[in-house]
């Protein structure tokens, strides 16, 4: 195999990339990202691999989340702090339920590139680049808003940063307190539907909480009740932005890719001889490749041994997307199959990409019954092979927008048109997320 480098991606076929008209502005651009310093600390990255090593072996879980894709325009902390809340309010949840460490990932501070199935978007008989996320272009329908931009990197870098910052102060600075993460949980059932479905963990936290603080556990003498690690993720599509970024580790002089903590490739970008496995196999952080219904089991012994040639624990988590009519006929195959092979990988769940559709109203939707019907199935293919059902992978946002349907709120397509934000794929509200973390602590109870 031939030597990897940072830009060695470039001798090989891309998919899901801009064409960029001004080549020169494009170089400026590269050269001065070059220039600033790393989003994130490569220690934190080694920090996360370990823990999902532990995952891998089955000792956690991850969570996994955020939106389909950041917007510049609704840049602003209250979006931020609603994220951060509900990722903190499941994770509570989860802990609890599956007496297991739970690593939260946002799908934020970089999630700004989306692959599309079409290059071009026709509305009333025009046609125009489609939007591929803000670091590339603007989601207004006009040809100039569809050009791509290099400038644009530099943008996502800077909100990047900005919102990476206000991450740490709020996992650090007291608006992670568990007693207040709680009171945020008692708040969403008492005011739920389906209250008495959720009750009863909801009152088992608080009471163990309760029995904590009697016995003198409390934030005064115990730093994790009061603090807490969310690293951050997102698709690492645009490689010109992904290299430039790219630095090495002077602890290790290793390179790690230093715009995330953890990376993954999409499943339209993961063949096996393009630049993206290329670029993604030189990286020391911890990785995910999307796994879709069409793989093969020789195809993904392969792309893990691209991937994860060490065989690793932690380095690699794979994050199957099948749909919910598609998985229990294709999932338990591809598990018994890196068993048999003696693989170590995190197994997680993506419900959402698998089961999109368009509602009757004409907005790309997914049903909140789809989506939970394919974690319970994730779930079931893990306990019949022997697995360990290592994590989700959810679109989801602490807003209480209407793009996917049902939930307790029974959201019908006649509602989709009340918040419907997305700029690409809808996610699931703040109240269905808080639903479907109580829903899947059921089965983390028995796995
Ligand atoms: O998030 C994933 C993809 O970017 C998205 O599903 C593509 O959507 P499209 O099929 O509308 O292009
Ligand atoms: C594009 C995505 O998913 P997939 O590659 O699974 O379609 C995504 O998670 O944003």
């Amino acid at each position: 195999m031939s030597q990897w480098q940072p830009d060695s991606w470039r001798q090989k076929p891309i998919l899901q990339q801009p064409t960029y008209h001004n080549q020169q502005h494009l170089r400026d651009v590269e050269q001065k990202l070059k220039s600033y310093p790393p989003l994130v600390f490569a220690a934190e990255t080694r920090q996360l691999f370990k823990e999902l090593g532990q995952v891998a072996d089955g000792n956690g879980f991850l969570l996994q989340g955020g939106d389909c894709a950041e917007s510049f325009d609704e840049f602003n902390a209250p979006k931020i702090r609603d994220t951060f809340k509900v990722i903190l309010q499941m994770a509570i949840v989860l802990t609890f339920a599956g007496r297991c460490p739970v690593t939260k990932v946002a799908r934020m501070a970089g999630q700004y590139a989306k692959p599309r199935s079409g290059d071009l978007e026709t509305i009333d008989g025009v046609s125009l680049p489609s939007y591929r996320g803000d670091i590339i272009n603007s989601f207004e329908f006009t040809e100039a808003s569809r050009m791509p931009d290099p400038q644009r990197m530099l943008d996502a870098y800077h909100r990047s940063a900005s919102t990476l910052n206000l991450l740490r102060a709020f996992a650090q600075g007291g608006l992670a307190d568990l007693h207040q993460v709680n009171r945020w949980n008692m708040a969403f059932v008492e005011n739920n539907p389906l209250k008495e479905r959720y009750q009863d963990v909801a009152r088992r936290i608080q009471d163990s909480l309760e029995f904590m603080d009697v016995m003198g556990i409390n934030t005064n003498n115990t730093p994790t009740l009061h603090e807490t690690t969310l690293y951050t993720s997102h698709e690492a599509l645009l490689l010109n932005y992904e290299q430039a970024l790219t630095r090495v580790d002077t602890l290790t002089d290793k390179w790690y890719n230093c715009s995330a903590h953890m990376l993954w490739i999409g499943e339209r970008t993961r063949q096996l001889d393009h630049a993206h496995i290329e670029f993604f196999r030189g990286i020391h952080n911890p990785i995910g490749v999307k796994v879709g219904p069409s793989m093969q089991g020789d195809e993904l012994i392969r792309l893990i041994d691209a991937l994860n040639p060490d065989n690793t624990s932690g380095r690699l988590t794979l994050i199957t997307r099948m749909g919910a009519d598609n998985l229990e006929d294709k999932l338990p195959a591809l598990l018994r199959r890196v068993k048999q092979e003696g693989r170590n990988v995190v197994w997680s769940s993506d419900p959402m990409h698998g089961n999109t559709f368009k509602a009757s109203s004409g907005y790309k939707t997914r049903n909140f019954d789809a989506i939970l019907r394919e974690i319970q199935q994730f779930f079931a293919a893990h306990r019949s092979e022997g697995t360990h059902a290592g994590g989700i992978h959810l679109e989801m946002t602490g807003q209480h927008v209407t793009e996917c349907t049902g939930g307790a709120y029974q959201i019908s397509d006649d509602d989709l048109a009340q918040a419907y934000k997305t700029q690409c794929d809808p996610r699931l509200n703040a109240d269905q997320v808080l639903e479907m973390a109580f829903l899947v602590a059921d089965h983390l109870k028995v796995s």
